[in-house]
């Protein structure tokens, strides 16, 4: 009896001294790993800094940027992040294939890993390689044979907006939802050959139904931290209805690739979607469509890419559209030294073309500028750790979220003169233009914007287009627009009215339908 309390008395004892010596282990090896972490904030237990974010989220990380130094790490509820703020430190964390991936919250579980943004390993290889070469295919390059259909499709929604503004006789308008139509159809045009005209009921419902989703998604932003609160009423409503408004997107979508379906011909792939049955069609001779998408349905696969195509090419050019009207109308003298500059090169007989912006560096500048001073996207997109990983010689470990904080290079004081002031002159060297490699509006890396060439023929040919025929003003006795935007994804200018004042010009000669 004796004996049996003592065996077990032994081994009462050896599991404590054996659960003390993993716990101290586990300890001691958790705070080496934590001390090899970047410096940053301390916050709270299970909250992390989470309570003391107060106002804009890019500007919290770019004053805490001031004071923690160029990388930094800081716990937001549940998850850890590495905000880098320094070109160089970014351009080596993309270059590296382990920070390539996308965090794993719920939001990428709606996602499933589908499309291309939340896409991850060969999946998300395989895609990009095949949309930049497809995208080149339908003329979306700089230079060479081609470009003209990039510039045809656009010059044809630029020729209607133009249209839209005149017949307005300079009355305010809110330009915002003119340019949503603009901006969508060039990209609709190129993923499915669809066009909206702005008072359609169906693409109302389609942007009503994209823009709810960008707030529900900003409702749902701190489950992403603290995966419990997706349980609290208002979350979980939000949840369904992102899940609900998702499925109706995605029947909108799989019509349009049912009608594709309907007309397709191998020998003439007309846009994206084709681009997509092509592939699916060749796969299926040759017997492998099972490890076409890594097993993924091929129909869900095509919807999430043109949702991922048109919201990350419709929102970001839209918003740097209009800080760069807004620019306009605060800058008078600098919107008229563009327009001398067109009036010169271009002539008044004719809109701006592609071949013309080699020669109108002022031009140029000021959409350089704008992209600069109002940063579109300014964390751009988050990354995420594949595995442990060494950064400036700090421990980044598997699953950080890494931040590249575009928005805190673009306004820093040490790279630029007065980061505050509106300065196109500071992009123009000689005569012509210079970019240098701390301006990087479309990220930097393996997953640099997949866009950034119809992004840019698309900024200036909207851009010069509209100044060429309009004098952009601010409407009468209101004040002048703000430059504080509304963050979400990107950042978005307050509502604002403008007149659009014809200047003399001949008449534009229309392209042929
Ligand atoms: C002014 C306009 C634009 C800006 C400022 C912009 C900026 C960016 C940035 C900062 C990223 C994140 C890069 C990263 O993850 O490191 C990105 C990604 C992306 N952009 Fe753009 N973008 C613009 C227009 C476009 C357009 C027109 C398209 C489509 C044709 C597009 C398609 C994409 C895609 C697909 C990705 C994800 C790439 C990936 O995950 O591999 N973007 N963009």
């Amino acid at each position: 009896m004796i004996g049996d309390v003592l065996v077990i008395g032994n081994l009462v004892f050896g599991f404590s001294v054996l659960f003390l010596i993993f716990t101290l282990n586990w300890l001691l090896t958790t705070h080496k790993r934590w001390r090899q972490l970047p410096p940053g904030p301390n916050g709270l237990p299970i909250l992390g800094y989470l309570p003391f974010i107060k106002g804009d989220f890019h500007e919290n990380l770019t004053d805490l940027s001031h004071q923690y130094g160029k990388i930094f790490s800081v716990r937001l509820g549940q998850e850890l992040f590495v905000v880098l703020s320094d070109h160089k430190l970014i351009r080596e964390a993309f270059r590296k294939e382990e920070f390539c991936a996308r965090p794993e919250n719920t939001f990428s579980k709606i996602l499933d890993g589908l499309g291309i943004i939340n896409a991850e390993g060969k999946l998300w290889k395989d895609q990009r390689r095949f949309l930049h070469d497809r995208l080149r295919s339908f003329g979306i390059k700089h230079a060479g044979n081609g470009r003209e259909m990039m510039e045809d499709r656009i010059m044809t929604e630029v020729e209607e907006l133009i249209e839209n503004l005149g017949s307005l006789n300079s009355a305010p308008v809110d330009l915002s939802t003119h340019l949503s139509c603009t901006v969508s159809n060039v990209i609709c045009s190129m993923l499915m050959s669809v066009r909206f005209h702005h008072d359609d009921s169906k693409f109302k419902r389609f942007t009503h139904l994209l823009d709810e989703g960008f707030r529900l998604f900003t409702i749902m932003a701190a489950a992403a931290f603290l995966p419990f609160l997706r349980f609290l009423p208002g979350m979980s409503k939000a949840y369904t209805q992102i899940c609900k408004n998702r499925d109706e997107i995605g029947e909108f979508f799989q019509q349009i690739v049912d009608e594709h379906r309907h007309s397709f011909s191998p020998d003439n792939v007309r846009d994206i979607v084709d681009a997509y049955l092509l592939a699916i069609h060749q796969a299926k001779e040759e017997n492998r469509l099972d490890s076409l998408f890594e097993g993924r349905n091929p129909d869900k696969q095509i919807q999430q890419i043109i949702g991922d195509m048109f919201s990350a090419g419709s929102e970001s050019v839209k918003t740097t559209l209009l800080w760069s009207i807004i620019f306009a109308i605060r800058e008078q003298d600098k919107q008229k030294q563009v327009q001398e500059e067109l009036d010169r090169v271009v002539g008044r007989s004719r809109l701006p073309s592609l071949d013309d912006l080699p020669h109108l560096p002022y031009t140029q500048a000021f959409i350089l500028e704008c992209m600069r001073r109002s940063t579109a996207v300014p964390l751009g997109t988050i990354h995420s750790t594949s595995r442990d990983s060494y950064l400036g010689g700090y421990l980044i470990p598997k699953g950080t979220q890494v931040v590249p904080l575009i928005h805190a290079v673009h306004m820093s004081e040490t790279l630029w003169k007065n980061p505050k002031e509106f300065s196109p002159d500071r992009f123009i060297q000689d005569d012509t233009i210079h970019k240098p490699d701390y301006f990087i509006p479309f990220g930097v890396g393996r997953r640099m914007c997949l866009g950034d060439t119809l992004a840019k023929a698309e900024l200036f040919l909207v851009f010069s287009s509209l100044l060429h025929v309009f004098t952009i003003t601010a409407t009468e006795n209101e004040p002048l627009p703000s430059l504080k935007g509304h963050v979400g994804a990107t950042v978005t200018p307050n509502k604002f009215l403008m007149c659009a004042i014809p200047r003399q010009i001949e008449t534009i000669p229309k392209k042929e339908a």
